[in-house]
């Protein structure tokens, strides 16, 4: 058997059936262009008689992409066949997938047909498909909840009729690794002519257990997996293409399987996914949710800084991560400390290392997270004075509709000025920030995140704002409060503003201390 495990990825098919929005054809395009630089085998683009959308979208696809197998899905109806096949036609390489349920469940309740019915629709179906193709997939889904020996029955039709991959899907996500891995296991070891064909499978998340489920179906000689990016489809999701590739990296010494996977793009076409399909992803997802490679208690932290394997087990920069993140909290110890302020380019003679992890405690127990500047603020500042803001908000006013041009006015005190500014923007937050930015007279300060969320619930919630900026090579982070979407947002950067002044007198202050000491 071999040991190449393929990768056929059903994010703009699975995937796209649970989306918030839809996708236009460009954006389809997109991630199929990403999927292929990942290195997928096949990429299933969608359900072209479903609508003349999803049509355009596969035949655009099967056009654009060069290094993947592109397919199409369908009903085991003679129509569905058609048009999978006129739609993937223009591709060099492209796979007609056609389906139907075989479970009981699913026959009686759903159907409405008899088992016989079912497998000679199967047949027929991948029959029909041969027309356009000898690259022909057949799923028996619900394949986890249908009798062994109706499974092995349908299986063996089914290749007989022509099947080159036969896909066994959980559909419902209901079996567990155990049972999922011995259902591949009697199809190996019952149906006869099984070694004609590459056996799939396609598991759901509906009890967490998709990628292990899709693990088990490979240790029992499943050789295609089918897995979304970030794991999205169907209620709780597909099995997480991300995670059973890294799987099979991670443990390649044990496993022995190989995927085509580029693991290096994994990170920029989860984002990429997680962006245009308006699906956040959790921040405790494995590989890709943005604490994966964070670590943020003393005892990991100096781990980590002593040897990365002790706390990871694999490296960022195999999926395309640039490096790990310490997060600094009340729970970090004294070495993270020590070694972020060695980053920002202090030596141990600066400060007085005791005094310095006593106020960070202090500050983290009342903060969460202690960002590079209020470190290093700690070093030059009594905490108190920050109140004292160089910076202030006087007046905003802001204006944003339907057919208007969103502008913003904003009065700043700044230091014993009062400036004001106006300017239009994209929206009313943007427009604000525009004035801010014409007021400091530089662009020194790039916002690189800014998150909305609400405090309380209903229309009267608090808007809070986080931003994050670099402004000379350092991470500020900012925080606003307000009653009001805009007012947050700009309380946010004012924030901001606040700390890089203190940041600036720092630098001053540390240029002075190195004339007097001649360096
Ligand atoms: C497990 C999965 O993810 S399967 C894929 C799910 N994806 C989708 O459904 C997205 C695309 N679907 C669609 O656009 C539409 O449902 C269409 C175009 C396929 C069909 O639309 P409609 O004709 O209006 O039918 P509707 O969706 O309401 O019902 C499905 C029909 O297909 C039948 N059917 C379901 N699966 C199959 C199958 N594999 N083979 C043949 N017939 C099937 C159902 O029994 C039902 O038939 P009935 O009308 O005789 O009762
Ligand atoms: C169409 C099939 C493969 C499917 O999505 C499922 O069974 O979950
Ligand atoms: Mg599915």
């Amino acid at each position: 058997m071999t040991n190449q495990v393929k990768i056929f990825d059903t994010t703009l098919r699975d995937g796209e059936q649970a989306l918030p929005a839809s996708l236009s054809v460009k954006e389809k395009l997109q991630i199929a262009l990403a999927l292929e630089r990942l290195g997928v085998d096949i990429i299933e683009a969608g359900f072209p008689v479903s609508s003349p959308g999803d049509f355009k979208s596969v035949q655009m696809i099967a056009k654009e992409v060069k290094n993947a197998t592109v397919a199409g899905l369908s009903r085991a109806l003679p129509a569905d066949i058609d048009a999978c096949g006129e739609a993937l036609k223009v591709a060099d390489q492209f796979r007609i997938h056609t389906f139907i349920a075989t479970s009981d469940i699913h026959v009686s309740n759903k159907l409405k047909k008899t088992q016989e019915d079912i497998v000679e629709m199967a047949v027929a179906a991948v029959k029909h498909a041969g027309r356009y193709t000898n690259d022909i997939e057949f799923s028996c889904e619900d394949a986890g909840r249908t009798h062994i020996d109706y499974l092995c029955r349908m299986v063996e039709a089914v290749i007989n009729a022509g099947a080159t991959t036969v896909n066994i899907p959980d559909t419902v996500g209901y079996t567990t690794p155990t049972e999922f891995g011995g259902i591949i296991k009697q199809l190996f070891n019952r149906v006869p002519n099984i070694d004609k064909a590459t056996i799939s499978v396609h598991c759901h998340n509906d009890l967490g257990l998709a990628v292990a489920n899709s693990l088990a179906a490979v240790e029992n000689g499943a050789r295609q997996v089918e897995c979304t990016i970030n794991g999205i489809g169907e209620r709780a999701g597909n099995c997480s293409l991300e995670e059973i590739a890294m799987i099979l990296q991670t443990r390649q010494a044990m496993y022995d399987l190989n995927t085509n996977i580029n693991s290096k793009e994994i990170s920029r076409t989860s984002k990429l996914v997680s962006q245009l399909c308006n699906m956040p992803v959790q921040s405790n997802k494995a590989i890709v949710g943005s604490n994966a490679f964070s670590h943020s208690s003393g005892i990991h932290q100096d781990g980590v800084l002593k040897a990365q394997n002790t706390y990871e087990i694999m490296t960022p920069e195999s999926v395309g991560i640039n490096k790990n993140h310490l997060n600094l909290t009340s729970r970090s110890g004294r070495h993270v400390i020590k070694h972020r302020l060695h980053e920002l380019g202090y030596k141990e003679s600066d400060y007085d290392l005791e005094a310095i992890y006593a106020a960070f405690l202090k500050l983290a127990d009342k903060k969460g997270q202690v960002y590079d500047y209020d470190l290093e603020a700690l070093l030059f500042f009594d905490q108190q004075k920050h109140d004292q803001a160089y910076y202030q908000l006087t007046y905003l006013h802001a204006t944003s509709g339907k057919e208007i041009i969103p502008s913003a006015t904003v009065q700043l005190k700044i230091g014993d000025d009062i400036v004001t500014r106006s300017e239009t923007g994209n929206g009313p937050v943007d427009a604000s920030y525009k004035a801010i930015m014409a007021m400091l007279g530089h662009n020194d300060l790039e916002v690189v995140d800014f998150k909305l969320d609400s405090k309380g619930e209903g229309a009267d919630a608090l808007a809070s704002v986080s931003v994050i900026t670099e402004y000379k090579g350092r991470r500020f982070h900012g925080i606003g409060l307000a009653t009001d979407i805009v007012e947050a947002g700009v309380k946010a950067l004012i924030f901001v503003l606040n700390n890089t002044y203190l940041a600036d007198q720092i630098d001053q202050q540390k240029h002075q201390q190195d004339r007097v000491a001649g360096v």
